[in-house]
């Protein structure tokens, strides 16, 4: 479980976060939605330990975001993956894929290299990329297939935590729905618990149990995912973001037409 309690982060004289507070349950899934500024990204950086609160807890299963020690900080990468937006350097230009995908199992697993071999074609299989790719460099795919690829160098070592930071913003319409309808296939057979940061309020349903609305840094509400369209009990924020969803849903389906 993760809590993240009474999160204020500072930077530079400005407050970027302002009392943050929610709880991810095992299995669960709670998007994080807010338009571009709003803090979603500093959130996801200080859960992986990429930066330090100014103040407030993060704790999984109890234990609490390390601030020192190599093993502490091994153990929350074991349990807690991040795929980001900007993914550029997650895969090392200079590799194979294979050796990309093949890096955090050395690090993190103790398969042997037979058992990585069939751990990285499995991942494949699932994220629908050809074995023949593993051998190009991260450079040689489509912006759709390093996506893909990051995904899968993610889940492979089976996290407990999965943070998906706007991992779909730049992909269209039919590649983002089907790293959705994956991301909520692997959830469920891995009971993977999920945090999917977005600011495009259409992905959500169907993908989290619950969404938090964030502005300026500050939590606007939370509420259940049934409970979006239910205009008179959300706040006139949410409303906006859902306006917006949709128009840039129906300008995608015109586009698709
Ligand atoms: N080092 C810094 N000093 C001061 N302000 C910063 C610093 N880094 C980021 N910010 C500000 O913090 C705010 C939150 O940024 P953040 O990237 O977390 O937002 P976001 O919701 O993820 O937006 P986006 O989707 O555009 O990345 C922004 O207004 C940004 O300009």
């Amino acid at each position: 479980m993760l809590q993240v309690q009474q999160l204020f982060k500072e930077m530079n004289g400005r407050q970027i976060l302002n009392d943050i507070n929610f709880v991810i349950e095992d299995g669960g899934s709670l998007a994080i939605v807010g338009e571009s500024g709003s803090g979603k990204s500093t959130l996801a950086q200080l859960i992986m330990a990429l930066k330090q609160p100014t103040s407030g807890h993060i704790i999984f299963n109890g234990q609490h975001l390390p601030r020192k020690g190599i093993k502490a900080y091994k153990k929350w990468y074991r349990d807690i993956q991040i795929v980001f937006q900007n993914t550029a350097s997650t895969l090392n230009p200079a590799l194979s894929l294979f050796k990309c995908l093949e890096e955090p199992l050395i690090n993190f697993t103790g398969l042997n290299r037979t058992e990585r071999k069939k751990r990285i074609l499995e991942y494949l299989d699932k994220i629908g990329l050809r074995e023949e790719l593993l051998t190009s460099r991260p450079g040689k795919l489509s912006g759709g297939q390093y996506q893909r690829a990051c995904l899968a160098k993610a889940l492979m070592i089976h996290p407990k935590l999965l943070i998906c930071d706007e991992i779909v913003s730049n992909l269209d319409i039919v590649l983002q729905q089907r790293i959705i309808e994956l991301l909520k296939s692997i959830q469920q057979e891995q009971g993977l618990s999920l945090l999917f940061i977005t600011h495009d309020l259409s992905l959500v349903p169907g993908l989290c149990q619950d969404i938090l609305v964030m502005k300026d840094g500050r939590k606007i509400e939370q509420f259940h995912t049934s409970d979006l369209h239910n205009e008179r009990a959300r706040d006139a924020y949410t409303i906006t973001l859902l306006k917006s969803a949709e128009m840039l849903e129906s300008k995608w389906r015109m586009n698709e037409t």
